[in-house]
C-alpha cells in the first residue's frame, strides 16, 4: 500500500519509519546486552570486596568512597551530556544492592551460613 506521499506503508506506518525504528531498536537491545555484561563484571567485584571486607572485619558501606564516586560519575556525565542527578540516582541504586550483599556475606561469616555457594548443608 501507498500513502499519499507515495510511500510504501504497512500497518500505516511508512516503511523508512518501521526501518528506521528497528534499526534503533536493535542498537538499543545490544546497549541493555552491554550494560547487563558491564553489571554483571562490576557486582563480580563487588561480591570479592565484600568478600575480603568480611575478612578482615571492614564494615559493608564505605560513604567516604561513595562520595568520591558520586562526585565523579557526575562530572563524567555532565561531560557526556547524561543529567548527572539520573547519574547519581543510578549508582546510589547499585550502591545499595552492594551494601545489601555485602551485609549478607558479613552475617554469613558470623553464622557459618554460606547461603547460596552450592555447599551442601550438613
Ligand atoms: C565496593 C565497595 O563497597 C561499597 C560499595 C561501593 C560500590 O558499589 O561502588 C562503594 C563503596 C562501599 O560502600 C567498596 O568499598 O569499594
Amino acid at each position: 500500500m501507498e500513502n499519499s506521499e507515495g510511500s510504501r506503508t504497512t500497518g500505516g506506518l511508512d516503511e523508512s519509519v518501521r526501518g528506521e525504528l528497528a534499526a534503533l531498536r536493535d542498537s538499543i537491545d545490544n546497549i541493555d546486552a552491554a550494560v547487563v555484561h558491564m553489571l554483571a563484571e562490576r557486582f563480580k567485584c563487588t561480591q570479592r570486596v565484600g568478600r575480603l571486607k568480611a575478612d578482615h572485619q571492614l564494615p559493608p558501606a564505605d560513604p567516604a568512597r561513595e562520595a568520591r564516586q558520586i562526585i565523579r560519575l557526575r562530572e563524567l556525565a555532565e561531560s557526556a551530556k547524561l543529567d548527572p542527578a539520573f547519574a547519581e540516582k543510578l549508582l546510589n541504586f547499585i550502591i545499595a544492592e552492594v551494601i545489601r550483599h555485602h551485609e549478607t556475606i558479613a552475617g554469613e561469616r558470623l553464622t557459618g551460613d554460606v547461603a547460596g555457594d552450592g555447599a551442601a548443608a550438613g
